[in-house]
């Protein structure tokens, strides 16, 4: 299947850091992949830079075929702290994206309001960010990030403040979304249980400088819900990232 995400060879410092070292990932189309690794080793400075917010020193990012060159539509991008505009309703923060990306009038309502619907908040249309509950928020971003049909989605963390049920409510939400809309994601979490369960590949990467340091493909059955949790398929894949991570933090500590 042809690459929707191509990171080849990138570098980045920051002035006394080595921040990320010749990191070079593909994701084919509709695949989710997530980013894990102890603190520090460059997983949102990996994301920024693909979604076009932050510099690079070398390296090529292509998405669907097309070099990178800033921040742009083609990408949606959803992080642990919710983005939207205080001073509009959930369904004027759509409209005001699908706004920026061409779209008109009636047309910018009917499809805010088909992908509030998407996330179960079409009663809550009307409502202010400050009436709604955080991942009531974070439901109003993912629903705008898919609302101008990027090519690809990047998360980072972006159910990392969030309770845990209602973590695993958006976790269910996002596998049902990404099954139905046929989604490219690119997810940075801490979380290795919600990795295993969101993701068809997970790329740990490593510290000093920023690396990546192996991939594990997740051959779990799909569509998945909540019980796959507790299989002795998903506890052993869960161990051995979490083994792989450790790895980092023994060194760290010696
Ligand atoms: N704006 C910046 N200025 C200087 N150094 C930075 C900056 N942003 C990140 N760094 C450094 O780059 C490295 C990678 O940081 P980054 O935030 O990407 O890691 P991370 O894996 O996302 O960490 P965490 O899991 O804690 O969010 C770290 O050493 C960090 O201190």
């Amino acid at each position: 299947m042809a690459p929707k995400l191509e990171i080849k060879s990138v570098n980045k410092s920051f002035k006394r850091t080595r921040a990320l070292s010749d990191v070079s990932l593909t994701l084919r189309e509709n695949e989710f992949v997530s980013l894990v690794g102890v603190s520090g080793c460059g997983k949102s400075t990996l994301l920024s830079i693909v979604a076009g917010l932050l510099d690079y020193d070398e390296g090529d990012i292509l998405v669907d075929g097309a070099p990178m060159t800033g921040p742009g539509l083609d990408r949606g991008v959803v992080f642990q702290s919710y983005t939207l505009l205080p001073w509009l309703t959930a369904r004027k923060n759509i409209e005001f994206a699908l706004k920026a990306a061409g779209h008109k009038g009636a047309e910018c309502r009917r499809i805010a309001d088909e992908h509030l619907a998407l996330v179960r908040l079409a009663k809550f249309a009307d409502s202010y960010p400050h009436e709604l509950s955080g991942g009531m928020k974070q439901r109003v971003a993912i629903a705008r990030a898919l609302s101008y049909r990027p090519k690809v989605l990047l998360m980072d963390e972006p159910f990392g403040a969030l309770d845990a049920m209602t973590r695993h409510e958006m976790q269910t939400l996002l596998t049902r979304v990404w099954e139905q809309h046929k989604l490219t994601v690119l997810f940075v979490t801490h979380d290795v249980e919600e990795a295993v369960y969101l993701s068809d590949r997970i790329v740990a990467m490593t510290v000093g400088p920023g690396r990546i340091k192996t991939e594990f493909k997740v051959d779990l059955p799909r569509p998945r819900t909540q019980e796959i949790i507790s299989t002795p398929e998903f506890m052993a894949l869960q161990k051995r990232v979490l083994a792989t991570i450790r790895e980092d933090l023994v060194s760290d500590e010696a």
